[in-house]
């Protein structure tokens, strides 16, 4: 009996993965939920500036009616005219409801008033509004603490309980609930220790809500960009110090626009975890634990990959971070 050489057996295997990946990816192709925003209300926090602007607007040139949220009504007006600028038809509705997400009178009061000049509930939520303040973890004072966790967690999810009662009640099939964090929700390091905790946090629910919400037909996602060129950008990097913007240096922050794009493109393809760019994709496939893979042998692939790569930038990490304390005597 002639044994297969190592150079056949290898590409056999490689065939065989490949056909793996490509069957799967038409499976879930066929089986992924729905995303057809024309037509829907989607109501977004954080929708004045930034992602959370880049996406009502191409939501709007996708045929949708928008409601945005935030707290300074000048931001909100000038927005309204930019999405109802971009619209595909004059009879799509552009509103924006002043109120702040960390107070929750404030989130009911929004989602009555939206339902009232939308005509109906939101279809569509995301939880855009969120803000990073970046020190060093002894720079921080108590309330810093505080205030990040108010903004960054419980203001998603008040948004999220809301958005889900409203669902359930008014019969709404294939809703869906669309959570932010960042790649700093997978991943940590020196300068984000009031930010990163509550977007590891997001997740925590997000995993919750995608089991549990599939009894009433509520598709659950969540978003992990890297930098965004926004104003909340140019505001964190005001206190980020020199260490935390050199460990994040390898990312290539992206402009709202490209930012919004990646995210309707993940929600598109049926992905739960949706990301911007290949780090962030092997990031996700190294540590997405109990969830469903977008691709699992990709993913797979992917993660083996991963787990080198994330040694190495933990070892990377901690030897800028150490050479600070060589720097200070
Ligand atoms: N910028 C980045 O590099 C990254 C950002 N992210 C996340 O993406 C999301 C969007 O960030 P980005 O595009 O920078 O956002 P921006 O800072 O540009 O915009 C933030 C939006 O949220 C609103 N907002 C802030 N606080 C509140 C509040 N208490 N109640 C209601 N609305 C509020 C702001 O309006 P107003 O102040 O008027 O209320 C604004 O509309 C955030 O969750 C952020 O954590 C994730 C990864 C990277
Ligand atoms: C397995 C692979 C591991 C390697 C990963 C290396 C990536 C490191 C860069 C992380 C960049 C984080 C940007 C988040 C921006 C953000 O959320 C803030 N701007 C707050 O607004």
């Amino acid at each position: 009996m002639v044994l297969p050489s190592w150079g056949t057996t290898l590409v056999a295997l490689g065939a065989a993965t490949v056909t793996a990946i490509i069957l799967e990816r038409i499976y879930h192709y066929i089986t992924r939920p729905p995303f057809e925003p024309a037509g829907k209300h989607c109501f977004i926090t954080g929708g004045s500036t930034g992602l959370g602007k880049g996406l009502a607007i191409e939501l709007a040139k996708a045929g949708a009616d928008i409601t945005i949220i935030a707290r300074r009504k000048a931001e909100l007006d000038n927005a309204v005219i930019e999405i109802k600028s971009q619209c595909r038809h004059q009879g799509q509705k552009v509103i924006a409801i002043s109120a702040d997400v960390t107070i929750k009178e404030d989130i009911v009061r929004a989602y009555d008033e939206a339902k009232i000049k939308i005509g109906r509930d939101p279809e569509y939520v995301f939880t855009c509004a969120g803000a990073a303040l970046p020190k060093m973890f002894l720079d921080y004072d108590l309330e810093d603490f505080d205030r990040s966790i108010k903004l960054n967690f419980l203001g998603q999810t008040y948004a999220a309980h809301q958005a889900a009662l409203r669902m359930k009640e008014a019969g709404i099939k294939r809703g869906k609930i669309v959570f932010v964090s960042s790649m700093l929700g997978l991943l940590s390091f020196a300068g984000y220790g009031t930010y990163s905790p509550t977007k590891f946090a997001i997740r925590g629910l997000a995993d919750t809500l995608r089991n549990e919400l599939k009894q009433y037909d509520i598709d659950v996602h969540i978003f992990f960009p890297g930098g965004i060129l926004s104003p909340g950008f140019d505001q964190e990097n005001l206190t980020k110090p020199e260490v935390t913007k050199e460990i994040e240096g390898t990312n290539e922050p992206q402009t709202p626009e490209e930012c919004a794009k990646s995210l309707i493109h993940g929600l598109r393809s049926g992905n739960y975890m949706i990301m911007v760019d290949i780090v962030s994709e092997i990031l996700r496939a190294t540590t997405r634990g109990v969830t469903p893979a977008n691709n699992f042998f990709l993913d797979t692939l992917l993660a083996l990959v991963g787990q080198i790569i994330a040694s190495g930038y933990a070892l990377y990490m901690d030897w800028l971070v150490k050479s600070l304390k060589t720097k200070q005597h």
